[in-house]
């Protein structure tokens, strides 16, 4: 297994590109099953979720073409399997995308239950719901959904809860179906509407995506179609977060400032000068300490759960007092006592977590055990004291492309080293 090694103290200083976006590109991928010629994607990045994805289509019989950096063309008419085995789903619970569209388009998918994870339970239960309202025969045996179905029927669906990838699966099903769909209470992520875009791209007539209201007529076909994925507003940020932390001065070029309200704000709040263009964002600290920030997580357009972990980082070193609410997912402090192992002061009461920054963090042996928690300590390593060694980086590895060759471009000291297979 992989690891990282950073040593801390650089500030970080220049200019970086933001990739695709992995949680676009996760459904935009899903949705090629949809449709009935070839589809060109481009800004696809480079990641293991991505390569699992590869691998999930491929086996399922969809002919996967590379056409360079970044682009790649799905045939989709080669399709011939209709299972998502537990043995990928296992790695990569996005793969749960490909349910609504196999259902969709081919009336029958077995998709193993993606399981909970590292950062709490994560049911699929309004994706299945949903399916069953738009007439889908759907049971869960062996640890697999089941679905079957003739042509879907549009449906009035109401969200119980804000889920993205259920809205995402749901609209990409509701493109295929019979009649109108309209889906209350959907999920506003960025995502959700370039998905919607890409589907529109492909002949779909989906109005409302990137609001809590999506109207779906759903269409007979959906032909070929050559799309750009957006560019990834979590790793936009994760960078901005490093240039605060330290004390540094960064642009994120080929990104979309619009998506990151939020976050903007509280890099602002931290005494981070931030400045945006149409693509890029560049945040400048002016070598001072970053103030601790309160927050709170919730759907878009509030502030990302995704973004939790690195914020925690920042408050671990920062002057005063911040407190951090996660309200999307019951365990997304495993960061935490890793943190705590490098001098962090951070007290978790349930859902709340307190952080009383401290003047310097020291390095320390650090294990990484999801994806957003990898890169807090990635971000605490840059500013500790001393050699933090990163250990199971294989979870950053699943949606950060290239994250060391950027951060030594814009001047962190920072070296993977490569661990046995196996
Ligand atoms: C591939 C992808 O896009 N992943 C993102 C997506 O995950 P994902 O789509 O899995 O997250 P959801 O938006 O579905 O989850 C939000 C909350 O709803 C709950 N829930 C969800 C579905 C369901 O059927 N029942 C249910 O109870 C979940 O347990 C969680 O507490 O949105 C999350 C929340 O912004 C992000 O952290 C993930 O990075
Ligand atoms: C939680 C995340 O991803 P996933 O939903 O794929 O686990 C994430 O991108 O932070």
């Amino acid at each position: 297994m992989d690891k990282l090694l950073i040593t801390g103290g650089a500030p970080l200083n220049g200019q970086v590109r933001a990739s695709g976006a992995k949680n676009a590109a996760l459904p935009i991928l899903a949705a090629t099953l949809l449709a009935d010629e070839p589809v060109t994607l481009d800004n696809v990045p480079q990641l293991r979720d991505i390569s699992t994805t590869f691998d999930l289509l491929g086996r399922m019989g969809a002919c996967l073409t590379p056409q360079g950096e970044g682009v790649v063309q799905v045939e989709p008419r080669t399709l011939a399997s209709f299972v998502a085995p537990y043995e990928l789903v296992k790695t990569m619970r996005a793969s749960i995308l490909v349910l609504g569209p196999l259902v969709a388009r081919y009336g029958r998918a077995d998709v193993s239950l993606p399981g909970g994870c590292a950062i709490g339970a994560r049911p699929v239960n309004l994706h299945i719901e949903g399916l069953r309202a738009m007439g889908a025969d759907v049971t869960v045996e062996g640890g697999y959904i089941r679905a079957r179905a003739g042509r879907l029927r549009g449906a009035h669906l109401v969200m119980d809860m804000v889920s993205v990838t259920g809205t995402e699966n749901l609209m990409m099903a509701a493109a295929l179906a019979e009649g109108e769909t309209l889906i209350e209470n959907a999920a506003r992520e960025p995502e959700v509407a370039d998905l919607a875009d890409f589907l529109n791209a492909m002949g779909a007539r989906i109005e409302g995506a990137g609001t809590d209201r999506i109207q779906i007529q759903g269409v007979e076909r959906l032909s070929g179609a050559r799309y750009r994925v957006m560019p990834d507003r979590i790793e936009t940020g994760t960078f901005l977060v490093a240039a605060a932390m330290t004390g540094g001065c960064v642009r994120v070029t080929e990104t979309r400032p619009d998506c990151l309200d939020a976050v903007l704000h509280k890099l602002r709040e931290a005494g981070a000068e931030v400045r945006v263009g149409e693509d890029w964002i560049e945040l400048d600290m002016h070598g001072r300490r970053p103030q601790a920030v309160d927050i709170h997580t919730a759907p878009h357009p509030a502030f990302p759960t995704d973004m939790q972990a690195q914020f925690c980082a920042l408050n671990s070193i920062a002057e005063g007092v911040g407190s951090i609410a996660e309200t999307i997912f019951e365990n997304r402090y495993m960061h935490v006592p890793e943190l705590q192992r490098m001098g962090a002061d951070i007290r978790v009461e349930g859902n709340i977590a307190i952080c009383h920054g401290v003047e310097r963090l020291t390095a320390a042996p650090v294990m990484a055990t999801d994806l957003r928690a990898s890169a807090s300590l990635v971000l605490a390593g840059l500013v500790a004291e001393g050699e933090t060694l990163i250990d199971r980086i294989y979870h950053l590895d699943r949606g950060y492309e290239n994250i060391e060759d950027k951060l030594l471009g814009l001047g962190a000291s920072i070296q993977r080293i490569a661990g046995a297979r196996g």
